[in-house]
């Protein structure tokens, strides 16, 4: 046998350890007990009924030691299966919600077809079996059944009369699946364990369920031999009546009826309502209608001694529970009860004449889901003509609804007439000792319902008593046995979709990185791109501007013409001589203006098309642009603007033109050259009246100059505006102010424009690494995800493995062997 115990079900394995184990509490109590045990000597002198009764119980020693053995292991199963279910819960809960392995109708098996490995698994029958359960065609003709691949771990989900299980399942989001799954494998656990402490109990609870009017309470008065629960004609169980040995109440025979079944303490008297017993029949009768009560519990006294006594025998303590009638209203009750796991034995009551109603056929199937071995009483066998034609029909529905129960159809079949056994009535005195039980030939029936209910309670001691294994722990078996089935699918369907949510996660993760490199290296070359654009353009400006504007000033005044309207007007002649050659400048201010915005909006939509893929363009407004006015400049006419002082310049050229105005003058007065006529006046009049000539000459030179600067005002005013205007402009560094101020405007408009791309560029790039970080995390997830199912398939393997091998020894054959050589 495959041995897998986690540590902490090792631990546990210590604290079950053999002597404390109830089982092996019961093999000392019987050898302690020499009554019930007789020693080798004692054992030949026996009168024959004691002795069989001595061989079986020894044949009952060794299927409770037996079943010490098997209950340990089993026990550690439940806790490691219980561990598995808990890690399975907390990775619910924390890191991956569980996905849930059906087939929709919305979602056609297509679509989680394709999410399970379709490459067989190899190896172990578990595997396999997983990998079968998973690869099922879907019954899409299953009409009542929820195509789910889970039966233990299956979701129970009804929503009103119209919506199916799928329906209502496809509406659920991922998460809503995930918390159904987290309680169900809640669920789970506490039913693993509250088998666990069922299997360490004794005691053995066994439910008489069936039709109405079958016979069940006659059949359970029967098996006690005293008239305990009320029989009647009419329908008259109406709440569940559990017979218990008195011992279980301190030796007192008393009645509890019982309103909340889980506040109910036996110590406290307050939980329940002590019935007399000649109120029990009205108790139960009434019960109907006013539906007080939930459950009945009945302490009795079986006078019988141990070796035939049901409810109290020494090795395990019995508890009958007669349930009312199986009909529409008590279908449902009944089969929640007999689910619960202290239900160890199903004993089903069939009346013959009417076989298997509708009901009970549903209760049967469900029933055998849960218990696999059912014990099935088919009374009222007097009242059949053709009885042989009535087995065969009857044990051909029980093939169908139980078909295990079937197999061992001898053992686990009975059909007889509990009306023909002889029972202690109100104030009887019957003598119920094996012996006087025995003579039967006594009773006043028909011998052979007698001898077939004497079968009956044979077969029903092996299965209760002698075969504890199959009753007690087969339940657990058969559970376990579906759950890690159940889990290992529900596992392996959510490994491989982990798995190619890990094989998509890593395949967009490299995507992503590829995107995020190829985005960074975007961004480098756009953010060098628009810097050196913005470089390039505002240089352009820089240049066009600057040239312009020196160009302007340079040509200051060559082309402005205004009226001269004679020497009267000449103030107001070089005021507009000064404006507009102010104008001149300030258009090619503006000119300038115009080229840096058309230069701006060009690198703009350049600038801009570097990040066009990256979103929205922001659309800039360059009209407000140069709505500042530039540098203003301020040139005031003086009266020297209207005299040539320029000595160092000018003052030849003034002088020249002066003497040639006065020679002019002169030769114009005496239509003579100037210097002939100076040179033939000195001979003429000789040195010194030349001298004495001299000053009313140079006066009169004087008059001439004074009279040509008059005359050329208009000129020396123009260039005197221009040339000041140009010094204006020099010393205020007019032209580096308005070239930085043009440039400056461009640069802004363009920076904002960069810095926006350099702002896109780099929220682009944090989205890009927010999704890495979301891709690797779930890329993590996945992988995490895959790791734990592996591990968690491997343990529940190793769980199977073992329940395998304990399922493979726990043959039915084997215990009958054990009898029989005992
Ligand atoms: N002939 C015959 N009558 C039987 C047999 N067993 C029970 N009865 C009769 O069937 C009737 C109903 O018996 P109950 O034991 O009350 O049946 P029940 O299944 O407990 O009935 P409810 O609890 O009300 O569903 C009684 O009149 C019994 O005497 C039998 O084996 N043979």
């Amino acid at each position: 046998m495959t041995s897998f115990m986690s540590p902490q079900s090792s631990k546990n394995q210590q604290k079950f350890s053999p002597s404390e184990n109830g089982s092996l509490r019961d093999i000392a109590h019987i050898k302690a007990d020499n009554s019930l045990t007789p020693s080798s000597s004692q054992k030949f002198s026996l009168p024959p009924t004691e002795y069989k009764n001595f061989n079986i119980h020894n044949g009952m020693l060794k299927c409770s030691q037996d079943y010490a053995q098997k209950s340990k292991i089993l026990i550690g199963l439940l806790e490691d299966t219980c561990s598995i279910l808990k890690q399975v819960s907390e990775t619910n809960k924390q890191r991956w919600d569980l996905h849930y392995p059906f087939i929709g109708i919305k979602s056609p098996h297509r679509i989680h077809r394709s999410i399970i490995d379709s490459t067989p698994i190899q190896t172990s029958k578990f595997k396999q079996n997983v990998h079968d359960r998973l690869h099922t065609p879907a019954d899409m003709s299953s009409s009542q059944e929820f195509n789910s691949k889970l039966n233990v771990l299956k979701l129970d989900l009804k929503r009103g009369d119209t919506s199916s299980a799928e329906t209502v399942f496809e509406d659920l989001d991922k998460s809503a699946i995930a918390t159904l799954l987290d309680r169900r494998l809640n669920q789970t656990a506490k039913r693993c364990e509250s088998l666990h402490a069922r299997i360490s109990d004794t005691s053995s609870k066994v439910l008489v369920a069936g039709d109405v009017n079958a016979g069940k309470s006659t059949f359970v008065n029967a098996l006690l031999r005293k008239e305990v629960m009320p029989v009647d004609q009419q329908p008259c169980t109406t709440l569940f009546c559990e017979v218990l040995d008195v011992q279980e109440n301190d030796g007192i025979e008393q009645i509890h009826a019982i309103k909340d079944i889980a506040s109910y303490k036996r110590t406290d008297s307050s939980t329940y309502t002590v019935i007399e017993w000649k109120e029990l029949y009205d108790t139960i009768v009434n019960n109907e209608e006013s539906g007080e009560y939930t459950q009945l519990k009945i302490y009795t006294k079986d006078r019988r001694n141990a070796q035939e006594s049901l409810l109290h025998n020494g090795v395990v303590d019995i508890a009958l529970i007669d349930c009312p009638g199986l009909n529409r209203d008590t279908l449902k009750t009944t089969a929640l009860f007999a689910r619960q796991e202290e239900i160890d034995v199903i004993i089903f009551v069939v009346s013959a004449e009417n076989h298997f109603t509708l009901s009970a056929k549903e209760f049967l199937s469900n029933a055998s889901k849960e218990k696999a071995y059912l014990f099935i009483v088919v009374n009222r066998f007097d009242n059949i003509r053709h009885k042989e034609k009535c087995r065969r029909a009857i044990l051909e529905q029980i093939k169908e609804v139980s078909p295990r129960t079937h197999e061992h159809a001898k053992d686990l079949v009975h059909f007889v007439t509990s009306t023909s056994i002889k029972i202690e009535k109100d104030g009887d005195n019957v003598d119920n000792t094996p012996h006087n039980f025995n003579a039967i030939d006594q009773i006043d029936n028909d011998a052979k319902n007698i001898k077939d209910f004497s079968n009956l309670e044979e077969s029903l001691r092996t299965f209760v008593l002698k075969k504890r294994s199959k009753s007690k722990l087969a339940p657990a078996q058969h559970y376990l046995d579906n759950l890690v089935t159940d889990i290992g699918i529900l596992i392996e369907f959510n490994r491989n979709i982990a798995q190619k949510e890990n094989d998509k996660a890593n395949m967009e993760l490299k995507e992503a990185e590829r995107a995020y490199d190829k985005l960074v290296s975007d961004q480098k070359s756009a953010v060098a791109t628009a810097e050196k654009t913005e470089t390039s353009v505002c240089e352009e400006i820089q240049n066009f501007t600057r040239n312009s504007l020196e160009k302007a000033i340079e040509n200051v005044g060559k082309n402005v013409s205004c009226e001269f309207n004679g020497l009267l007007y000449i103030w107001g002649y070089a005021n507009d001589l000064r404006d507009s050659m102010l104008d001149d400048i300030q258009k090619e201010v503006v000119a300038s203006e115009e080229n840096a915005k058309n230069k701006t909006a060009q690198c703009i939509k350049l600038i801009q098309d570097l990040g066009k893929d990256l979103g929205v363009v922001k659309q800039v407004n360059l009209d407000r642009m140069y709505t500042k006015p530039g540098m203003s400049i301020s040139v005031d006419i003086e009266i020297s603007d209207f005299i040539e002082f320029d000595l160092n310049e000018k003052f030849s050229e003034g002088l020249g033109f002066a003497s040639l105005a006065g020679g002019a003058v002169m030769c114009a007065a005496t239509r003579l050259d100037a210097l002939s006529c100076l040179w033939k006046l000195t001979g003429f009049v000789g040195f010194n009246n030349m001298r004495r000539l001299a000053l009313p000459l140079v006066g009169l030179a004087g008059i001439g100059i004074i009279t040509y600067v008059l005359i050329d005002a208009k000129h020396v005013i123009s260039r005197k505006v221009a040339r000041k205007i140009r010094s204006h402009l020099k010393r205020s560094d007019y032209v580096n102010f308005e070239t930085n101020r043009i440039v400056r405007q461009g640069r802004k408009k363009i920076r904002k424009v960069s810095d926006n791309l350099r702002d896109q560029f780099r929220k682009a790039v944090e989205e890009e690494e927010k999704k890495q970080f979301a891709q690797r995390i779930s890329y993590k997830k996945s992988e995490e995800a895959v790791k734990f199912f592996k591990k968690i398939f491997s343990q529940t393997e190793q769980v199977a493995e073992c329940l395998e091998d304990l399922l493979d020894n726990n043959e039915w054959e084997d215990y009958e062997e054990t009898l029989v050589s005992n």
